[in-house]
């Protein structure tokens, strides 16, 4: 069977980690015997500056008719200041609601060559392996709000926060799951000493990993959340949480792993999976060839084994790259003295030869 990928390459670095990462999906698909088709479309700013919208409909219908959507990054300065509905950002949120991807797996892991890169003590880090769980197609990103344009000087804006029993339910059984391939552990982190929706998911977390008596679960606040994951990242297993804390929790992890160039994303849902590396469009380096495609390259070995069933050609990308890591190459993120400095295209080649 000929599986169907969708690529939206997306703004900044995006287009540059995506043809990093369709090299190594070739490579890996060819020797794993993977039949994949691939459809480019537009979202964010492109397709902004091409068609008008940030999430143009036939983007849209390309991704519920495929297999899976592997995705760079969207947004960037050049479109901040254009009407709230029309920003590229949307386009993500747009997407993630239309494929119902309500699972976002942050899979945070320090690999033994990175660990003396982390400005952490190397001793602290070397061996965590945590795996974040964010509930990604509810909360405060999708409440209601009261927004305006900016241009228009409004004196006042709001955003709700709103989590149902069964979104809490949904996204705590696949933690649960998960943990159970895994060290099995939860820790779920809200603000319930604060929010009312923080107090339901408690709640609602208790209920529902019940269920799944050989996993521990346990709470955390996520200011102290914050705080556990720099001074003791081994304690974590599987964290799941609500969409905001999630987001601001996994650019924090990154740390941990030694660049936020690492590390990839799985959305999951009951269609197609959306695979993008957690970073950003970076327009800071947008353009340079110095990116680091390892995210976005994990992120098509998650592609690999979640949608299309590809678990060996999913382990042949994850173990030549941390080959690769081993061998001394490294991006201009993670680059020291004594080290081998490589492109964007050049990381990407090495990890083809390396498959
Ligand atoms: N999924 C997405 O498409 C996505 C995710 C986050 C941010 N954004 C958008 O991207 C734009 C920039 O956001 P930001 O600057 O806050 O976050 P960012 O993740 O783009 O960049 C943060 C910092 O990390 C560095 N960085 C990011 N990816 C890197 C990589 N692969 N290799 C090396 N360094 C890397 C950047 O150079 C920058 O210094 C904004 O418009 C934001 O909304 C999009
Ligand atoms: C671009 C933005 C909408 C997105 C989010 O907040 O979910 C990003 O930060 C991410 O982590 O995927
Ligand atoms: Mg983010």
């Amino acid at each position: 069977m000929t599986y169907r990928v969708v690529v939206i390459p997306g703004d900044g670095i995006g287009p540059e980690v995506v043809a990093a990462a369709l090299g190594v999906l070739r490579k890996a698909a060819a020797k794993g015997g993977v039949n994949i088709e691939y459809e480019h479309c537009l979202a964010g700013g492109a397709a902004l500056d091409q068609c008008g919208e940030p999430l143009p409909a036939a983007t849209v219908a390309a991704a519920k008719a495929a297999d899976a959507v592997l995705l760079g990054a969207v947004g960037g300065p050049k479109w901040d200041g254009v009407a709230p509905h029309l920003r590229a950002e949307k386009a993500i949120l747009g997407l993630r609601k239309a494929l119902g991807l309500y699972a976002n797996l942050r899979p945070v892991r320090v690999w033994d060559a990175l660990a003396p890169h982390s400005p952490l003590k190397a001793e602290a880090v070397a061996g965590a392996d945590i795996l974040i769980v964010r509930e990604l197609s509810g909360g405060i990103y999708y409440g209601a709000r009261k927004e305006a344009h900016v241009a228009d000087a409004p004196d006042e804006a709001w955003d709700t926060e709103i989590y149902t029993a069964p979104e809490i339910e949904r996204i705590v059984r696949v933690a649960c799951r998960a943990a159970r391939l895994r060290r099995k552990r939860v820790t779920s982190v809200d603000k319930a000493n604060v929010l009312a929706t923080s107090r339901l998911w408690r709640t609602v977390a208790e209920r529902t990993a019940a269920a799944f008596p050989d996993v521990r679960l346990d709470h955390l606040y996520v200011d102290n959340c914050a705080m556990q994951l720099v001074l003791a990242p081994k304690n974590f297993d599987v964290i799941v949480t609500g969409n905001l804390f999630g987001d601001i929790l996994s650019d924090e992890a990154a740390v941990l792993a030694g660049s936020i160039g690492l590390l990839p994303s799985a959305s999951l849902g009951d269609g197609p999976g959306l695979y993008e590396p957690i970073h950003g469009s970076a327009p800071d380096i947008a353009g340079q060839g110095v990116a680091n495609p390892i995210g976005c390259i994990l992120s098509a070995a998650m592609l690999l084994r979640h949608s299309l069933d590809a678990k060996a050609a999913a382990d042949a990308i994850e173990q030549a790259v941390e080959a690769v890591l081993a061998e001394g190459y490294r991006t201009a993120d993670l680059y020291r003295p004594g080290l081998t400095r490589l492109s964007t295209e050049e990381m990407a080649r090495r990890i083809e030869e390396e498959i």
